[in-house]
């Protein structure tokens, strides 16, 4: 795909990463801040996921990489959300990028290839409650890799190669802690405070 040009990124605005570990409730989240700020939600997992159930090749590699829990060629994934901006850049309000940043790197990819984020939200949520929560998502989501084994992998790689994100982001002060312990509607108003505060 042809970079993004200057009209192209004069239109993308409010470019919010969510960045925290896999379980924390991004999701959940990411469907709130839709339904309230009509943003674009973009969930990088989701777009993989996408591309492993069309059956392609592509797809196939990537399949057995989420399964270990490992990560993506950065590559792939900065293509995949990049072609989805664009073809939302005309009309979009803003763009809710979910489960990117991964590591330092893939952040600062983005900037070269797309453009500098307003805000990074991160839901601090404890190793524990993360496990918890997938593994009871386990039962039912069909994801090959909410299993124990793979779920371990994911954390020991968040803390590893995604909590150095934090600490970038951090250094330029655009970081929103959120905490994770307690309801949807709790965490989702500290999400909504931090939106808030860009306008
Ligand atoms: N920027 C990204 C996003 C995702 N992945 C791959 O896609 C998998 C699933 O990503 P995601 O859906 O974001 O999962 P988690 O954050 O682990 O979990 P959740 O759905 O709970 O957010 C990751 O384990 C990884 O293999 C990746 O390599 N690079
Ligand atoms: N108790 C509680 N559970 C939550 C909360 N947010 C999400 N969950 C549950 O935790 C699991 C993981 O949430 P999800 O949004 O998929 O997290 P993600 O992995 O960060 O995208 C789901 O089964 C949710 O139902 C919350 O604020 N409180
Ligand atoms: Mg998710």
């Amino acid at each position: 795909i042809p970079p993004l040009d200057r009209c192209h990124c004069n239109k993308i605005i409010n470019v919010i990463h969510f960045t925290c570990g896999p379980g924390s409730g991004k999701g959940t989240q990411c469907e709130k801040v839709v339904a309230k700020y009509g943003f674009t939600h973009l969930s990088s997992g989701d777009l993989l996921r996408a591309e492993v159930s069309s059956g392609s090749e592509r797809g196939k590699q990537l399949a057995a990489i989420m399964e270990k829990g490992e990560l993506v060629p950065l590559d792939t994934v900065l293509d995949m959300i990049k072609e989805a901006m664009i073809a939302k850049a005309d009309t979009s309000k803003g763009f809710l990028i979910d489960g990117y940043p991964r590591e330092v790197r893939q952040g600062e990819e983005f900037e070269k290839k797309i453009g500098a984020p307003s805000l990074l939200l991160y839901i601090d949520a404890k190793a524990e409650t993360m496990v918890k929560r997938l593994m009871k998502r386990g039962e039912t989501s069909g994801r090959t890799d909410d299993n124990e084994e793979t779920i371990k992998k994911r954390l020991d790689l968040y803390y590893k190669a995604t909590e150095p994100v934090i600490a970038f982001y951090e250094g330029r002060g655009i970081v929103r802690k959120i905490d994770s312990e307690g309801s949807v509607d709790q965490v989702f108003s500290q999400v909504a405070k931090a939106i808030d505060s860009l306008k």
